[in-house]
Order: C-alpha cells, then sequence, then structure tokens
C-alpha cells in the first residue's frame, strides 16, 4: 500500500510515494543511532511484455566519529562501526544496493597536503580491512556494496588512488573504478595524492542491474556521466565529498540532469560535518590559514531519467536514503525522448578528435571580416 507523496516540493516535479514503510526495527535503529531513514519509491509505467525489474537503493551519508586527531586504527574502525548499524538498517528495509559516500572510512584530509598520518588510511582495494568489512556486510546482507576508499596500489609502486570497490552479495569483490577527474579547486588539494583514474568508464553487471560509479567532482564532466550510460549504465552512484561554500547551488542540478541526459537512475552522496584538522593550512585562494574545509552539506539524493528525485537527506545529520526504483523506467525514458537515439556520438567524436589536436583551429566566424 502506497501512501500519496507526502513531500510537497513541485520544484522537484516529484512523482513519488513513500512507499517503503520503513520497519518498526529500522526506524528504533535510527532513533536510537541518531541518523535519518527516509524512503521512497519511483513508479515506471506498467508494460505488457516485461515485469517490474524493481531495485531498492540506499546511499549512507555520515560524519567522522572520533577526532582527527585520534589514532588512525582507531578513527577508521570507528566509522566502520558506525557505517555497520546505519547498513544493518538499509538491510531491515530491504535495500539490494548500498553505496556509501567518497573516502568514506576516513577524514577527508585532503586539504592539508599533508602524507602523514592520512595517507596510512590508505588500503589494498581487494584485501584490505575496510574492504573485507564490506564483504561481511554484503555477505550478511545479500547486497551489492559500494565502498568508495583511498586505495593503496601495491602492484604499482604503493601508489594512491581514489577508488570505488564493488562487492557482490556472496561477498566477491567484483571489481573497482578509480576516480577519473581529479580536483583543483579551494581546499580540495587531491592532486597531491592520486592521478586521474586509468579504469574507464567500467560498468558492473549485477543480479540487481548495472551500476557504475561517478566518484565527486566527475559529476562535473557531462562526458563521465555519457560514457557510463554509453556502456549500459542503469544506475550511476556519485559518491562525493563537497562542501557549501563551494558547491551546493551545483548540487541539486548536476546528477538529476546526467540522469535526464543519460536516460539512467543518479544517486548523489555527500558527506556531512566539518572536520577539524590538527595543523592550520592554506590553498593559494587568499584565504587565511584555517583547519577545516567548512561545511560538508550532505543533501544525498536520488534522480529519476524521468527527471523526478527524491527530497534530499539533511544537510548536517547522518542518514540514510532508501528509494525504490523500476529499471523499466530508463527505456521508457529512451523511447519517450529519444536522447539515445539522436546523441550523435559519430559527429562529437569527429569533432573531439580534431578539437584535441595541437593544431586545431576553433570553428569561429567573426562578425566584422
Ligand atoms: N571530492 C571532490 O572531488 N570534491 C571537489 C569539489 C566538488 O566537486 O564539489
Amino acid at each position: 500500500m502506497f501512501s500519496p507523496s507526502v513531500d510537497n516540493n513541485s520544484c522537484l516535479h516529484i512523482k513519488i510515494f513513500r512507499a517503503i514503510e520503513i520497519p518498526t526495527a529500522a526506524a528504533a535503529l535510527g532513533k536510537n543511532g541518531d541518523f535519518e531513514i527516509k524512503a521512497y519509491k519511483i513508479n515506471a509505467a506498467a508494460e505488457e511484455l516485461r515485469k517490474p525489474r524493481s531495485v531498492r537503493t540506499g546511499i549512507i551519508q555520515h560524519k567522522i566519529v572520533l577526532p582527527t586527531t585520534a589514532p588512525v586504527k582507531e578513527q577508521r574502525d570507528a566509522i566502520l562501526e558506525r557505517v555497520g548499524r546505519i547498513a544493518e538498517a538499509a538491510a531491515l528495509c530491504g535495500v539490494n544496493v548500498l553505496c556509501f559516500q567518497e573516502a568514506w572510512n576516513m577524514p577527508f584530509a585532503f586539504c592539508t597536503r599533508e602524507k602523514q598520518p592520512w595517507c596510512e588510511f590508505a588500503e589494498d582495494a581487494e584485501t584490505g580491512p575496510t574492504t573485507q568489512f564490506v564483504q561481511k556486510l554484503a555477505r550478511q546482507f545479500g547486497m551489492v556494496i559500494l565502498s568508495p576508499i583511498l586505495e593503496r596500489d601495491g602492484v604499482h609502486g604503493d601508489t594512491l588512488w581514489n577508488t570505488t570497490v564493488v562487492v557482490g552479495t556472496s561477498g566477491n569483490v567484483i571489481g573497482k573504478t578509480r576516480k577519473n577527474h581529479i580536483p583543483r579547486v579551494g581546499d580540495f588539494n587531491e592532486s597531491t595524492y592520486y592521478m586521474e583514474g586509468n579504469t574507464g568508464h567500467k560498468v558492473f553487471n549485477t543480479k540487481f542491474g548495472k551500476i557504475a560509479i561517478n566518484i565527486c567532482y566527475g559529476r562535473h564532466h557531462p562526458q563521465n556521466w555519457l560514457m557510463y550510460g554509453i556502456n549500459g549504465a542503469e544506475m550511476v552512484f556519485n559518491p562525493s565529498a563537497t562542501i557549501g561554500g563551494l558547491s551546493e547551488p551545483l548540487w541539486p542540478i548536476e546528477a538529476r540532469n546526467a540522469a535526464i541526459a543519460n536516460s539512467y537512475f543518479t544517486f548523489a552522496i555527500n558527506r556531512v560535518g566539518t572536520e577539524i584538522f590538527p595543523n592550520e593550512f592554506t590553498s593559494a585562494d587568499g584565504k587565511p590559514a584555517h583547519r577545516d574545509f567548512g561545511h560538508f552539506y550532505g543533501s544525498s539524493y536520488a534522480a529519476a531519467p524521468d527527471g523526478s528525485r527524491t527530497p534530499g537527506l539533511s544537510r548536517t545529520n547522518d542518514g540514510l536514503l532508501v528509494t525504490e526504483i523500476d529499471l523499466n523506467l530508463c527505456r521508457q525514458a529512451k523511447d519517450n525522448w529519444g536522447f539515445r537515439m539522436t546523441q550523435r556520438l559519430d559527429l562529437y567524436a569527429e569533432s573531439l578528435t580534431k578539437a584535441i589536436k595541437p593544431d586545431y583551429k576553433p570553428d569561429v566566424v567573426d562578425e566584422n571580416l
């Protein structure tokens, strides 16, 4: 039984119903654990020849648990314990695919440009302690779990990557995606730590559907979203860490527009809270020395290929957003709008091939020749 939409926020053009009655046990976990749970359903039209392809997705936003001055292992393990409890609530809500925020198991220390102790949070993507923890959750709850971490690549010179590990329902590591676009804006000094990713635009064909991951700053690059769509993604998760003073006006637009333009579902996940670091730092942007990034504003949401979206989670609290979707809506949107059939990739492949040549001359016609 679906209750009528309880969110009359017309600017979101919401076609959703609070369909998933939040089980009492999950609600209790939220109340006792001080995290919010919101649950919605985005419908597709009924079809004669296809049954609904319903998937319950979950995205979790959270603060760090211990101060950044605590020992590395204690900081990491406290976050794992916290998120494990929220993941349990997701399981009680019947979530099939669960995604955590960017670098979820550590403070977002990349503003400091310090290598120690922050690089000690890096770990092997396939065998590290965080992946082992996630594998246990995936097996226990029968979920596909997307775990964005700082990867230590021991095979290639112990280099670092910003990586999302994809774990299957039997606890198997299906694969990983490395962040394609690395920011150099404000205090986001991530290029001090890792390079642009080398895993392309993988789509993971899981039992719950075709999943891809566009990590944070990549959300500003429409071509990044585009390639995941070309590879057949039906759900693209955007684990992020971003602050109010920089990106908040863009946040409600980018993942939602990507869902529309690429005819798939998107899930924008941002961490919450303000993280104070031991030593003050600057980023050569005129700001006086400071010890924090500013406020990570959460506001995580899900968006659908028909342009509808859920309300966001809060700007300040830990939370779980459960969204039940019908993947049939992807093809219905393609049929309705025809964006895929009209996108003229050959035209842009030719134009881009020319544009990247060193001797490229922009095609500009001057008014007064
Ligand atoms: N983590 C990250 O890439 N942040 C960059 C700033 C932004 O894109 O909002």
